[in-house]
């Protein structure tokens, strides 16, 4: 899968394809339905499947601190689509000028100067441009004018209900990974690189692995019972994700990982974490003693309901 990120890397050669636009975040199962749709379309014209992304994504631009959590930082998202038969994946900088577009200069610079597309497929909710002016019925409209097709995807719904980002965004709050697992088409993962903490950890009887989450606000907040795949092993363990208020922290969230029966260097590795239960919410404890002592809970906990 080739990456372009930003209209002034397209070259000539990557004039004609299919494609599709949007957010794309947590690749859910609504997203895989489009891209289904998408790679039927590239096969049927001999043409590449190309999917346009934003990053920032639109809310991440108007409102950087209101913005929802992600589901998948760009690295995560990039591999899921290309797991998806994605061909291609053009990454716009969603900045002043983007968000100024009118709908049809969108069409005019992105779709028609930029990727030269012969087939666009969305989901039958889809708007965009200046003020989100642009529709289903404009596209039609456009494609008649510049000899492209368009085709509108079913609605995907899972318990009647649409399935969505935003949905899953409420599900995993909830802590239903069984849900989210439906609507994902994969369990819940998040994966980073190891990187070096504290090293308090340790001292408190808690070694852990601590997964860098860069800048992205986690969908996800609280103790949960994990599993990691390392080496071809499952791995089962559990895992906290937050601002760790009870040790001075530098305000961002943190994710970090104990794996039960394990002592190895994980430093530097990229792991991939699975999450299945909530065990509680991050508490902010008087004491590094009244910490210890609920990890201490935690390990056991976690421990009996993997069978340990
Ligand atoms: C299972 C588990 C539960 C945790 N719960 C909390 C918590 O409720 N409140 C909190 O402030 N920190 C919590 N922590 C984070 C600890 O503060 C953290 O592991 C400790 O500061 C060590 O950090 P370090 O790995 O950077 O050295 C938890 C950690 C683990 C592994
Ligand atoms: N459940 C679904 N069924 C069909 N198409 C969908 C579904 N969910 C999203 N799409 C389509 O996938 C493309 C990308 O969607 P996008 O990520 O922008 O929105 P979303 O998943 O609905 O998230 P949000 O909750 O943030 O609106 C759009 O064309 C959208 O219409």
């Amino acid at each position: 899968m080739e990456l372009v990120r930003g209209l002034h890397n397209l070259r000539p050669r990557h004039r004609g394809c299919a494609a599709t636009i949007g957010n794309f975040d947590g690749v859910h199962v609504g997203h895989q339905a489009i891209l289904s749709r998408l790679r039927a379309h590239s096969e049927r014209l001999g043409l590449p499947g190309c999917v346009v992304i934003f990053e920032p994504q639109p809310r991440e631009f108007f409102a950087p601190d209101a913005a929802p959590p992600r589901l998948t930082r760009l690295r995560e998202k990039l591999t899921l689509l290309q797991q998806n038969g994605v061909d291609r994946v053009l990454c716009l900088a969603f900045n002043r000028r983007l968000r100024e577009l009118s709908a049809e200069q969108f069409v005019q610079q992105v779709l028609i100067d930029g990727l030269g597309v012969r087939h666009l497929e969305v989901g039958d909710d889809f708007r965009f441009g200046c003020d989100r002016s642009g529709d289903f019925a404009f596209l039609q409209q456009s494609g008649r004018a510049h000899g492209f097709t368009v085709e509108a995807a079913n609605t995907v719904a899972e318990s009647g209900e649409r399935i969505s980002s935003s949905r899953l965004r409420q599900v995993l709050a909830d802590g239903d990974f069984i849900l989210a697992s439906l609507l994902l088409g994969r369990p819940f993962s998040i994966t980073g690189r190891v990187v070096y903490g504290q090293q308090l950890g340790r001292t408190i009887g808690a070694p852990t692995a601590n997964i860098q989450l860069k800048r992205v606000n986690p969908p996800l907040h609280g103790v949960y019972r994990v599993s990691v795949e390392l080496d071809g092993v499952v791995r089962k363990g559990v895992a906290n994700i937050g601002k760790r208020p009870s040790v001075s922290g530098d305000g961002k969230a943190h994710l970090e990982v104990h794996l039960f029966d394990f002592s190895g260097d994980l430093y530097g590795r990229r792991l991939t974490v699975v999450f299945h239960q909530k065990l509680r919410d991050e508490k902010r404890f008087d004491s590094l003693d009244a910490l210890q002592a609920a990890i201490k809970a935690d390990f056991a906990a976690a421990r009996a309901q993997w069978g340990l």
